[in-house]
């Protein structure tokens, strides 16, 4: 079954606003590659837009991670407020999710879930199209799966988004504390800490380490989404907004930001919510600023052609592009 179109973003929140637009969009378990592209094709709109006062920048978030680390719990707690839980193994599936920066500046996220089983491997692939972020998972409860962050998961990653901010997350930090409640004789696991996670965080270059649990968190689950909103929407979606224009040049404010965030390392998400905010405000600017320039540009090549080519036959005036449609020049 191919998977669906999306979605539907509320038009006014609050600023600072988590502001998720709380429904699962699709929910397949497809395993065909067929609909995993025809889905990567539908989802790379990620131009900005103006909606009304309100400027809109899409952006496309991708969950990895090993089987049973978490991953859909994250995602599930973040958009739906409640945690999963049983385990149903996933395909691929997609959540959309509205981040209001300010009044006049809104994130529209799609969130890619996908398969940690070694059977996708050759299809997940086909996830990372047009992705601006990745969020790496592992279980806290799983030295396996922090290792395969390094020996599996990042390899990956870097091979189909050679540039795209990582974020590294460590799941079901709820297990530690669990364990300390064990009756005595009973084996505790072994746990990831928080040390081994940041030091993984730095090895792989992620732009910030953070813990979650999605049991008894939502918090940290929101922190976690915010920050992905943030950098995912500095990144590419900025670019997007520049290949929109032809003939404006990419401001230099623009370059900076996106350099700012492949640059940086964070050393929690208080401070990466701090810095993005305001590296986020000053993109939505600069987007909103492009998109003005194009839509100018678009006025000036849709005059009748007599109207500065005297001589030539003239053509009906064109209707004016709406801004969505500025996808076609990324
Ligand atoms: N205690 C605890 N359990 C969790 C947490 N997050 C997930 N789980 C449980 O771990 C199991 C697997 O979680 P999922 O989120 O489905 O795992 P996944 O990474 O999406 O797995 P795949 O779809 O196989 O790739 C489920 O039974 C969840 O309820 C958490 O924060 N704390």
């Amino acid at each position: 079954m191919p998977l669906k179109g999306d979605q539907r973003v509320p038009t006014t929140m609050a600023a600072g606003d988590k502001g998720v637009t709380k429904d699962k969009v699709v929910g397949t378990k497809d395993r065909s590659v067929g609909s995993v592209a025809a889905a990567s094709a539908s989802s790379s709109a990620v131009a900005g837009a103006t909606g009304g006062d309100v400027t809109v920048v899409k952006s496309k978030i991708v969950v990895v991670g090993d089987c049973e680390c978490g991953k859909t719990a994250l995602i599930h707690r973040y958009v739906h407020s409640k945690f999963l839980e049983s385990y149903t193994p996933t395909g691929f599936d997609t959540y959309s999710g509205s981040y209001s920066v300010s009044d006049s500046y809104r994130i529209q996220m799609s969130i890619w879930d996908t398969s940690g089983d070694t059977g996708y491997d050759r299809v997940r692939p086909l996830s990372y199209t047009d992705a601006d972020l990745v969020i790496l998972c592992f279980a806290i409860d799983s030295p396996d799966s922090m290792e395969n962050v390094v020996s599996k998961w990042y390899p990956e990653v870097r091979e189909n988004c050679p540039t795209q901010p990582i974020m590294l997350v460590g799941c079901k930090t709820d297990r530690r504390s669990e364990a300390k409640n064990l009756p005595a004789g009973q084996r505790r696991p072994t746990f990831v800490s928080y040390d081994q996670g940041l030091k993984t965080a730095k090895h792989i270059g992620a732009l910030v380490y953070s813990e979650t649990s999605a049991k008894t968190s939502q918090r940290s689950v929101n922190d976690v989404m915010e920050v992905a909103a943030l950098s995912s929407a500095g990144t590419t979606n900025t670019a997007a907004a520049a290949g929109a224009s032809p003939g404006c040049d990419g401001p230099s404010s623009f370059r900076r930001q996106r350099s700012f965030i492949r640059r940086k390392r964070f050393s929690g998400l208080t401070e990466a919510k701090v810095h993005l905010r305001k590296e986020a405000a000053k993109s939505c600017v600069v987007i909103h600023s492009l998109l003005e320039c194009w839509k100018g540009e678009k006025r000036e090549e849709s005059r009748p052609v007599e109207e500065t080519e005297p001589g030539h036959c003239g053509h009906l005036e064109t209707p004016l592009a709406s801004p969505e449609s500025s996808q076609s020049f990324t």
